[in-house]
């Protein structure tokens, strides 16, 4: 069997071992002449998958190691019989964790509590809804819209303009679709953005065309007081300059790039080629994925929470480093094309990045109501008290 894969699927030979031949290529490089004479296509977001694509060659199986699939034409592969599987929530915790690192450094920069905000999650799903049970765990209030999800009869839902007049903070989490009734492309447009409420926070870690990036940039020049918090862009790897500038946070759609997160990816991959190959999985993320990173933590009696909150999420992730390594890169790339490969290089050399239940906290050194609230919010692990 022969597999053409995308360079940064990390894991993939130890998984693959006994599988046959495996061809690694960078994602963007990736076309028909790559998979003329393969069986399975394993890609991340950056390769776009189409029926013409595939057409007269022998791939029958596509696998995005990705929770979004808006890169791959699902109706036209299924259509060609070519079986098509995905990664649903393998990254969701690493998000999470970067709105959470938004949060505290907006806070931060604008000497506001993000405690006593209303955050609205639009899209809650695997990530939208971590998001949500994490800051409910933290005692932060939260407004929720998901129109499929209220139509499928689910409650406590608002629409988005409702969400947009009543909320503080914003953070979407939907999936980029072009069509229907629930279509996402310019969800924020210049009409919803021109109304948000003064001082808003917006945070995009979903995909760059849900917000219109050119109303957004006509926006922002009008109104210094929106902090927007950008992972995503409507033109990646091409970002804009003058948007960024205008942006309190700008990173290079990494928000889920935590190691767990991709790994779990290629581990949820593995599995469903297994299942389409009628294959025993035998192989488990536990046995081969590397074994770092936990660390022990205790916490002084008497220390207060939201000192205490902080310094595990910095801990845990800290969106500045991200935020000055893109500006730096924009900064001195010299032409747009310097700036593409810039983009993919941060993203290719990412560092290590763990998530945060990793980190053990010392129950019995801690404050049981502290800890009990890190541990709920899913920031550390912990014993019994
Ligand atoms: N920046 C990153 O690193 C990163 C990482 C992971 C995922 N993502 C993006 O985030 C998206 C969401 O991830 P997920 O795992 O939560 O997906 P999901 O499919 O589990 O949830 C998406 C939710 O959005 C809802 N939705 C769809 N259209 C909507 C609309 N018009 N308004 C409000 N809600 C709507 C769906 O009903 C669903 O509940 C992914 O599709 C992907 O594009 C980005
Ligand atoms: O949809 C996702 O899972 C994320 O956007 C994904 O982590 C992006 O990373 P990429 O596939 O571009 O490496």
């Amino acid at each position: 069997m022969h597999i053409v894969a995308d360079e940064n699927i990390p894991l993939l030979d130890e998984f693959l071992a006994d599988f046959g031949r495996l061809t690694r290529l960078p994602g963007r490089l990736i076309d028909h002449t790559s998979v003329s004479d393969a069986d399975v296509l394993l890609v991340r977001s950056v390769t776009k998958v189409s029926a013409a694509m595939l057409a007269g060659t022998p791939v029958r199986f596509v696998g995005t190691c990705t929770i979004g699939t808006d890169h791959l034409d699902l109706p036209g592969l299924a259509a060609a019989g070519v079986e098509v599987a995905s990664a649903p929530g393998c990254n969701a915790r690493g998000v999470v964790e970067y709105v959470l690192s938004c949060l505290l450094t907006l806070s931060e920069r604008s000497a506001t509590a993000w405690q006593n905000k209303m955050v609205g999650i639009v899209g809650v799903g695997e990530v939208g809804g971590r998001l949500a049970t994490t800051l409910d765990a933290l005692g932060i209030e939260t407004l929720l819209c998901d129109p499929p999800r209220a139509e499928r009869g689910a409650e406590g839902l608002v629409e988005l303009d409702e969400l947009i007049s009543r909320c503080d903070v914003i953070s979407c989490h939907v999936p980029l679709t072009t069509d229907g009734k629930h279509a996402t492309h310019h969800l924020f447009n210049e009409k919803r953005l021109r109304v948000l409420r003064p001082g808003t926070w917006l945070i995009n870690s979903s995909r760059g065309p849900v917000i219109d990036n050119t109303a957004l940039k006509t926006v922002l020049a009008q109104r210094a007081d929106l902090l927007v918090a950008l992972d995503v862009w409507e033109t990646e790897p091409l970002v804009d300059p003058k948007l960024a500038a205008r942006c309190a946070l700008a990173t290079p759609h990494i928000a889920g790039y935590s190691l767990d997160g991709k790994l779990r990816g290629t581990a949820q991959i593995y599995q469903a080629l297994c299942r389409f190959l009628d294959s025993p999985a035998t192989l488990t993320l536990e046995q081969l994925a590397p074994r770092t990173g936990a660390g022990e933590w205790a916490m002084e009696a008497g220390t207060p929470a939201d000192w205490l909150l902080s310094k595990a999420l910095r801990q845990v992730y800290d969106v500045r480093d991200d935020d000055a390594r893109l500006r730096a890169m924009l900064a001195a790339a010299p032409s747009e094309q310097a700036s593409r490969e810039g983009f993919d290089r941060l993203r290719k050399d990412y560092p290590l990045r763990r998530e945060c239940n990793l980190l053990r906290i010392n129950t019995a050194a801690s404050e049981p109501q502290v800890a009990r609230r890190l541990i709920a919010a899913g920031f550390v692990s912990g014993g019994e008290f």
